[in-house]
């Protein structure tokens, strides 16, 4: 209802109980005994101390007896935000982790992305990662797809379908020596890269965007670089792709790029860094290259269960955080193994640790940091904080109800717990099954009610 100067939306629904979020001032707000109220538009409308109820109900025209009562075990946190993950490579997750990073590609990654030219079984994947992803808590998910652009769309329209908020991209590789069947002609890349943009941004989805994605520097001719870059200007679209993530991969570019300052330069002078970038990985980048992406805003995706796996390299995330370039976790299917972010944000804490034994100088993360990582810093990383990322009103509603006492759950509680402890013993032991209901821009997504 709206009133001469309050509220133009309607109210949609409202719930009462614990809230917990971070901020750009605190990594950990806990909100106890709040309430929220989202708009039929999906959107956050306030939220206020539930003593102030009677008062809100006023001025927002919804019916205290309407409020949801969240249980003594439950608690609403942010949707999370999976900053880097491969549709595709899910058909083989958990599998194929013996090898590096370059032999990797060549063996398993690029035999299997090339079966996506078929429909039928891009369908099949990109449903079933949509739904784990979702069920995992994902809200956000910025994909790679692969370079066929119907099964990129396809993608789009699963993700859309199943109502997850989405940066799809068709992936751009005009350089392959190594699978010569999976790679495209520099004009190939430039013409089907500009179709799945108009086709994607025709179909009007009102939560998933195309990126523009070149695969990585030994991937793409300077050319195509260049090309991608001006395309992603012109439609002011976001650019995604991997950066210095293994010593090998990092002297090759070296050697193909020689006129370039840096991998990082690489980008830089093709217009591929911006403040609508996300590059994953930077293992290896030196301080004055992370100047360079705090300079022009592109941020970075740490993916330790990858960094883990391919045994690729460690990131010094708290140098990255000095430098104040924007950090989200990914998950990195499928070079990590797993699809779910609550798996990031345990290898983040855990790589945090291990680079403390290799020097106990070293200011390990605190959980209330990682927690900050995967949902609002994530966000900030694809430039979608003004959208998403934490429980701001006006912003989206992208919320995991959470029960960390779930029948059947994998967590058990002896006692009444704090929330504060609550959120830790479910960030480190809690999985799907605590996750009751997920909310994206105020539409409920999990439990599914397509098939
Ligand atoms: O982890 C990775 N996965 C990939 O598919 C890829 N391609 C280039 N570089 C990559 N790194
Ligand atoms: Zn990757």
């Amino acid at each position: 209802m709206a009133n001469s100067n309050g509220p133009t939306t309607e109210i949609n629904y409202v719930y009462r109980g614990t809230f917990i979020h971070s901020t750009q001032q605190t990594p950990l707000q806990i909100l106890e005994d709040e309430v929220l109220g989202v708009d039929t538009d999906g959107k956050i409308a306030f939220i206020g101390k539930a003593a102030e109820l009677d008062s809100l109900s006023q001025t927002f025209g919804f019916s205290p007896s309407e409020v949801i009562q969240l249980a003594q075990h439950e608690f609403f946190m942010p949707g999370l935000v999976d900053t880097h993950i491969h549709a595709p490579q899910y058909s083989y997750a958990g599998t194929a982790l013996d090898m590096p990073l370059l032999e990797w590609l060549n063996k398993y990654t690029f035999p299997v992305e090339s079966r996506f030219k078929d429909l039928e079984f891009a369908q099949q994947v990109y449903s079933q990662v949509v739904k784990r992803t979702l069920r995992n808590g994902t809200t956000t998910a910025c994909y790679f797809a692969t370079i066929h652009t119907d099964a990129s769309l396809l993608l789009a329209q699963i993700a859309n379908d199943f109502g997850q908020r989405a940066l799809v991209g068709k992936v751009c590789m005009d350089r392959n020596n190594s699978v010569k069947h999976y790679k495209e002609t520099n004009q190939e890349s430039q013409d089907e890269t500009c179709r799945f943009i108009a086709e994607l941004l025709n179909k009007k989805y009102p939560l998933v965007r195309p990126v523009v994605t070149p695969r990585f520097a030994l991937s793409c001719t300077g050319a195509l670089l260049g090309q991608l870059g001006a395309i992603a200007k012109n439609n002011n679209l976001h650019i995604q792709s991997h950066i210095s993530e293994n010593v090998e991969e990092v002297k090759l570019v070296k050697e193909l790029f020689p006129e370039y300052k840096s991998y990082t330069d690489v980008y830089h002078k093709h217009n591929l860094l911006t403040d609508k970038t996300v590059m994953a990985h930077g293992c290896y980048l030196s301080d004055e290259e992370l100047a360079l992406f705090r300079q022009t805003g592109a941020s970075l995706s740490h993916c330790p269960n990858s960094n883990i796996s391919l045994c690729s390299g460690m990131l010094n995330v708290r140098n990255v955080l000095k430098h104040n370039v924007k950090l989200g976790l990914g998950t990195d299917v499928a070079g990590g193994y797993s699809a779910s972010m609550l798996d990031a944000v345990r290898r983040t804490l855990d790589m945090s640790k291990v680079l403390t034994i290799q020097d106990p100088e070293y200011d390990t993360l605190t959980f209330e940091e990682v927690f900050r990582l995967a949902t609002l810093g994530g966000s900030q990383a694809l430039s979608l904080d003004d959208r998403t990322g934490n429980f701001e009103v006006g912003k989206d509603f992208d919320a995991l109800r959470v029960n960390v006492a779930a029948a059947d759950g994998p967590i058990d509680l002896i006692k009444i717990e704090e929330p504060k402890i609550i959120l830790e013993k479910f960030l480190n032991l809690g999985d799907d099954r605590n996750i009751v209901e997920v909310f994206v821009a105020g539409r409920k997504v999990v439990p599914f009610t397509k098939q």
